[in-house]
């Protein structure tokens, strides 16, 4: 368990993580969302120790990272900055690690093998392509076998074969009841990959929900209706009080209805329904919606 409490960190004027109170329970993915500049990373370092708050805690299993005795047996994670010195091997670079935390060698080997890099673990890392190099951080994360883990962009470099095995590996370390924070910006992959999300936007909290709240709360949800009679179909349903659209010759688009409040309705005046299909909202909307107004740099300052 993650906890924290009014976590504040300051660059100058400038508060990149501001005020953030929540907790991030074991059992769970879940998954870190917000803008470029939103404060993740800042989090992440601040929770890893590797940054000291300007006012708040974060406390790992009710203690700060740096009052943890063995912090890679308590906390593994992949954060960008980190990575291995290119003239080393991979197992060495591993084997340093675990040293630094009385880490037995055959744990080396053992996450060498999880992570798919055998075969390669005397290879200098210099020569790793980025994905090779993403497994091997995801290989130094869970040297301790921590009970948590912080992931930063995982999925970064990975071919699609990479990233079906990175989110099998993310779902089994927490269903063994280990608590998991991710972050990522492939929307469709944090969809099929979180239970739970926490959006934050230019370092304040919006968004701490199961991922099925977030989902559902989006405006995107919606209702299609095909029928021969569309446009009898699109008065009643109006003067029940949804909104149509019409997105196609004989088809309507419907909110503010349920499946069988439309199904209903449209029995009880005999009009025929060809479909009868709920269009739900993709996690990249809901989250479009939810950070609209905390995009820090957007398109505009980009171009
Ligand atoms: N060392 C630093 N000195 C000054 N400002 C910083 C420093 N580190 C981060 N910031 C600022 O704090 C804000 C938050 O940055 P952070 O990297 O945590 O965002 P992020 O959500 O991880 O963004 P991204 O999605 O782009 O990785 C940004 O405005 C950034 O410029």
């Amino acid at each position: 368990m993650i906890v924290l409490d009014g976590l504040t960190k300051r660059y100058g004027e400038k508060a990149a993580v501001a005020d953030l109170t929540l907790e991030i329970e074991p059992g769970r993915v879940t998954g870190f969302l917000g803008p470029n500049g939103a404060g993740k990373s800042t989090t992440m370092r601040l929770i890893t120790g590797l940054d000291a708050p300007t006012s708040g805690s974060a406390l790992i299993g009710g203690r700060p990272y740096a009052a943890l005795r063995h912090p890679l047996r308590e906390v593994g994670a992949l954060l960008e900055a980190r990575s291995a010195h290119p003239g080393r091997t991979a197992r060495s670079h591993l084997l340093g690690i675990a040293r630094s935390d009385g880490i037995p060698a055959r744990r080396v080997d053992a996450v060498l093998e999880l992570v798919g890099l055998t075969s390669v673990a005397r290879k200098r890392v210099g020569s790793f392509s980025l994905g090779m190099r993403q497994r091997l951080g995801i290989a130094a994360a869970l040297l301790g076998d921590p009970g948590v883990l912080l992931l930063d962009e995982p999925v970064n470099g990975l071919d699609p074969d990479g990233v079906r095995w990175i989110r099998e590996l993310i779902r089994s370390l927490a269903a063994e009841g280990r608590t998991v924070l991710l972050s990522s910006h492939l929307m469709s992959e944090m969809q099929d990959t979180a239970d739970h999300l926490v959006v934050i936007g230019r370092g304040r909290l919006i968004a701490d929900a199961p991922i099925g709240e977030v989902l559902g709360g989006s405006s995107r949800n919606a209702v299609l209706v095909r029928s021969p009679k569309a446009s009898e179909l699109r008065e009643r349903l109006t003067h029940a009080g949804m909104t149509v659209e019409s997105p196609g010759e004989g088809e309507i688009l419907v909110t503010g209805g349920s499946l069988d409040d439309i199904g209903e309705l449209a029995f009880r005046h005999g009009v025929p329904l060809y479909e009868l299909s709920a269009r739900r909202a993709t996690l990249e909307q809901a989250y479009m919606e939810l950070t609209a107004a905390s995009v820090e740099y957007g398109e505009r300052e980009a171009k």
